[in-house]
C-alpha cells in the first residue's frame, strides 16, 4: 500500500487570479493498493459529496495516469484521510487531484516525471494556482500553458503565517466562476497587474509592508464576496489587528489574512473579536504555516499481490 500525504493551498492570494497560490500545512493522506479486481473508495470523514464510485475524483486524478502511461491496476482500494475541508476554498480538489496523479505514478511504476505531474493536474483543474502548489509545495507563480506549465516555486521563510477564516457553509468553485463577469475594464485588469507584480515582488524580497497594497484585486472579490456574509468585517477586523493584507482565499468562502512575527497577539486578538461579533455564520480560525514540500509519500508497504 502506498499513502500519500498532500497538502491544502490557498489560489489567488489577492490580485494574481488563476496564477498564484500557497500550499499550507493542513493534509490529506490518501491510501491506495492494488487489489484482485473492483474499485473499493472508503472515507473518513465521510462526505456526502464524496463519490464511491469511478466519478471520485482522486480515482479520476489515478485514471488520468493510467491511461497516460499505460498501466492499470486490476482493481483498485482507495482509502481518504482528510483535514482539508470541503468546497471551501482551500483547495480540496487541488489536493485530491494532485494527490491522485502522484500516488498513481507512484502505483504505475513512476514513468512520469514532475514536469508532467505538474501539468497533467493543471490540466484537469482547470487553472494551475492550486495544482502547483499541492503538488510542490511553496507559493508558486503559474501559468497554464498548451503543453506545460511554466511556473516559479517560491520557498516561503517560516516566519510568515497565514491566519485562516473558515465559514460554516461551502461555496463552489465552479458556482463561483460562473457569477464571474465575462469582460472586464481596462483599467481594472492594470489595477490587478500592478498589485500581482509588487505581490511578487515584496513577497519574494521580505518587504511585507507592501503586502496590504499588494493583496488588492478587482478581478474577482467584489462579486464573489457578496456572496459571503460578512466578508468586509473580517477584512477590515484583520487589517486593524496588523495583518499584511486579507483576501479571498480561492473562489471562497473562507478568507486568508496574511501575518508575521506578531501573530501570537494577532490570534488573541481575533478570538476575541469573533466570540463578540454578531456574525451570520459560524467562522473556524486557525493560523498555519506554508508547506514547503508539497505531495509527499507517507509510507509505502508491499502488497501480497504478484504479476
Ligand atoms: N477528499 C475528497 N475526496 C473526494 N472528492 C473530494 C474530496 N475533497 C473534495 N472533493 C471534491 O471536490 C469538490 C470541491 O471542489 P471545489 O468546489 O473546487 O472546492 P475547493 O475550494 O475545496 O477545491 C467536492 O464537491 C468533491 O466533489
Ligand atoms: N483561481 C481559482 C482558484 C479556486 O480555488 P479553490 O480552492 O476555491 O478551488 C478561482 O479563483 O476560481
Amino acid at each position: 500500500m502506498i499513502s500519500v500525504k498532500v497538502p491544502a493551498s490557498s489560489a489567488n492570494l489577492g490580485a494574481g487570479f488563476d496564477c498564484m497560490g500557497v500550499a499550507l500545512k493542513l493534509y490529506n493522506i490518501i491510501e491506495v493498493e492494488e487489489i484482485e479486481k473492483g474499485l473499493i473508495i472508503t472515507s473518513s470523514p465521510d462526505d456526502p459529496s464524496i463519490a464511491k464510485d469511478e466519478n471520485n475524483l482522486v480515482f479520476k486524478a489515478m485514471k488520468t495516469v493510467f491511461d497516460e502511461v499505460g498501466w492499470y491496476p486490476r482493481g483498485l482500494r482507495i482509502n481518504l484521510i482528510n483535514e482539508i475541508p470541503l468546497t471551501r476554498g482551500l483547495g480540496s480538489s487541488a489536493a485530491c487531484i494532485s494527490g491522485g496523479i502522484y500516488a498513481a505514478n507512484l502505483l504505475s511504476g513512476g514513468k512520469l516525471s514532475e514536469e508532467e505531474m505538474i501539468y497533467l493536474a493543471a490540466k484537469m483543474e482547470g487553472h494551475p494556482d492550486n495544482s502547483t502548489p499541492a503538488m510542490i509545495g511553496g507559493l508558486v507563480f503559474a501559468v497554464l500553458e498548451d503543453k506545460k506549465v511554466n511556473y516559479i516555486k517560491f520557498v516561503v521563510p517560516a516566519r510568515l503565517k497565514f491566519a485562516v477564516f473558515i465559514p460554516d457553509f461551502q461555496l463552489s468553485t465552479e458556482y463561483a466562476r460562473n457569477i464571474l463577469p465575462k469582460y472586464i475594464e481596462f483599467k481594472d485588469a492594470v489595477f490587478n497587474i500592478g498589485r500581482a507584480t509588487l505581490f511578487a515582488s515584496a513577497i519574494t524580497t521580505g518587504n511585507y509592508e507592501l503586502l496590504p497594497a499588494a493583496t488588492q484585486d478587482r478581478l474577482h472579490q467584489p462579486y464573489r464576496k457578496k456572496l459571503i456574509p460578512d466578508f468586509d468585517k473580517i477584512v477590515n477586523l484583520s487589517l486593524e489587528f496588523g495583518a499584511k493584507g486579507a483576501f479571498l482565499s480561492g473562489a471562497g468562502p473562507s478568507i486568508i489574512a496574511l501575518v508575521d512575527e506578531n501573530y501570537e497577539i494577532f490570534e488573541q486578538n481575533v478570538k476575541n473579536a469573533l466570540a463578540n461579533m454578531e456574525l451570520a455564520a459560524n467562522w473556524d480560525f486557525m493560523i498555519l504555516e506554508a508547506d514547503n514540500s508539497g505531495a509527499t509519500v507517507f509510507s509505502v508497504q508491499s502488497t501480497s499481490l504478484k504479476r
